[in-house]
């Protein structure tokens, strides 16, 4: 059987200097391997069924009810919202990507990781023809996103847990340090085109955000010469979060509100003026947020974890991850999907609040209400009135879902625990973690499930809080697992003093 071949050619390797592909050499390498995929895909596929990959926006509607109805738009036209107002999704012609069959599509994936060949190299692109299949190489915005590492939490797992399968997927190992990057690569790329293709339709890019999306929207934009604008929460967002878009010569505005507030104004503003929208709500996104699912299955070798623990706030993620995992179910890579289970924090936490009332899942609709979300470590999940309600309840009922909270002590006991075993937590995947101990706790999560907890943003962001935790300055926290550093005065015996009473030696 014919393989996929994986260019190999890397330009400077052969001058013995390390340097990225140039664009020319990496646009050779795509060729080429574009080449391959179609040569391949002839072997496959009687040329009387070749189909052309397309992907179109749908209202959300369509595929909570698997209905077909007329109507739908272009990925180039600008728009966000259905004719009745509902959310739109992205939607693949999946008997077209059915005609490869699941071991091309493995092949295919697998053979591109670790590629230099634009685009290929990214987790993202990777994935091309699920996400964008339409979209010119040339008018990718890309940093090579994604293919993030899957951390085997061997301590964590055995010692606070009781677990032998337990990973963190670190989605926040990423350019600007969250998994935002994964979704904003597609957007800032299909705004790329819409602007080459219709001159003057978009003046600027713009997203409400609680730190994370305004850092991967400005990062993206800066890098393809499109201005930025972002809506933060005054007060609310890290200091380390608040820099990355005003590093990016984004148009920052810092608002005296919350994340709702901006939310519900940047929706005004990108329905009133050339503004496009990045926020989430806007499904592009989550075609590349999705490809985190895959990459996970992938670095199983295509075999499903029992359960993936997802940190939620605007709920685009969920979903996502969901989109993910089925689109591989359907297109018959994998044969089942993993439980879904959505974390949040206690003082934001309209979703558990429904789940908590309505039993389960099934009911969850009907119990919902939006809440105003009260501070808490896990800014970024500071959500009262998340946008994809709809979208994380569909995704919660058909992936058997549970729903889970952690309080502040919680959160922050469980990132700093887990930080003990090597990792380096944000407050969001300490979240997840307190929810996993709980689950585990109840029974509900075996002592054998595979059980990824996804990790959704880099510690260092937050080192403001972690500071706090372990200088024990939080009010009314014990802080159990605080290290705080031991001042020593410039004198061997307080050194060795010092030592001595760490080590009992
Ligand atoms: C670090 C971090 N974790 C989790 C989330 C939650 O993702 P979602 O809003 O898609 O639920 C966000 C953003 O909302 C985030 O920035
Ligand atoms: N945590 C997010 C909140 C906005 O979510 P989005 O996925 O809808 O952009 C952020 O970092 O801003």
């Amino acid at each position: 059987m014919r393989t996929l071949q994986q260019p190999t050619l890397r330009s400077g390797a052969r001058r013995g200097v390390f340097t990225p592909c140039s664009r020319n050499m990496q646009r050779i390498l795509a060729t080429a391997a574009h080449a391959d995929i179609r040569r391949e895909a002839m072997l496959r596929v009687p040329l009387e069924k070749a189909h052309t990959f397309n992907a179109k926006f749908v209202p959300f509607t369509d595929i909570q009810t698997s209905n077909t109805s007329s109507e739908f738009y272009s990925l180039d036209d600008v728009v966000y919202r259905s004719r009745d107002g509902g959310l739109l999704d992205v939607h693949h012609d999946m008997k077209a990507l059915s005609q490869y069959g699941p071991e091309y599509w493995r092949a295919l994936f697998d053979a591109r990781v670790g590629t230099t060949a634009w685009p290929f190299g990214s987790g993202v692109w990777s994935k091309k023809e699920w996400v964008l299949p339409g979209l010119s190489d040339d008018d990718i915005v890309s940093m090579f996103e994604g293919n993030s590492n899957l951390f085997w939490a061997e301590r964590f797992g055995k010692e606070a847990l009781g677990m032998t399968d337990l990973w963190v997927k670190q989605c926040g190992n990423s350019h600007t340090g969250s998994f935002k990057d994964l979704g904003m690569t597609v957007l800032v790329s299909q705004v790329n085109r819409i602007r080459k293709l219709k001159p003057g339709s978009i003046t600027a890019v713009g997203c409400a955000s609680t730190g994370d999306t305004s850092a991967a929207l400005s990062a993206y934009c800066a890098a393809a010469g499109i201005p930025s604008i972002v809506f933060l929460p005054a007060d609310k967002i890290s200091l380390a979060q608040l820099v990355q878009p005003i590093a990016n010569g984004a148009l920052v505005l810092s608002i005296d509100t919350d994340f709702d507030g901006c939310m519900r104004l940047i929706k005004q503003v990108t329905a009133e003026t050339p503004i496009y929208l990045a926020n989430s709500m806007n499904s592009l996104r989550l075609e590349g947020q999705k490809t985190a699912a895959i990459e996970i299955l992938q670095q199983f070798d295509w075999q499903v974890p029992d359960w993936v623990i997802i940190p939620g706030g605007n709920l685009g993620n969920i979903y996502a991850f969901y989109k993910g995992f089925k689109m591989c179910k359907e297109l018959g890579l994998v044969d089942k999907m993993p439980r879904l289970v959505c974390a949040q924090a206690q003082n934001a936490n309209p979703l558990y609040q429904a789940f908590h009332k309505a039993q389960g899942v099934s009911q969850i609709k009907e119990s919902y209400q939006a809440v105003k979300a009260k501070t808490t470590f896990a800014s970024a999940i500071q959500i009262g009135d998340p946008v994809s309600i709809d979208r994380a309840i569909m995704a919660l009922q058909d992936a058997n879902g549970i729903v889970e909270e952690a309080s502040e002590e919680e959160l922050m006991d469980a990132a700093a625990r887990a930080d003990r075993t090597g990792m380096f937590n944000c407050p969001h995947t300490g979240v997840a973690l307190a929810a996993l101990l709980k689950l585990r706790e109840r029974q509900i999560i075996g002592p054998n499930d595979r059980t990824v907890v996804v990790s959704t943003a880099h510690g260092l962001k937050f080192a403001q809080s972690k500071v706090a935790y372990h200088s024990k300055s939080v009010p009314n926290m014990t802080c159990q697992f605080a290290n705080p550093p031991v001042q020593v005065k410039e004198d061997l015996g307080a050194v060795m003093d010092a030592i001595k009473a760490k080590f009992s030696l």
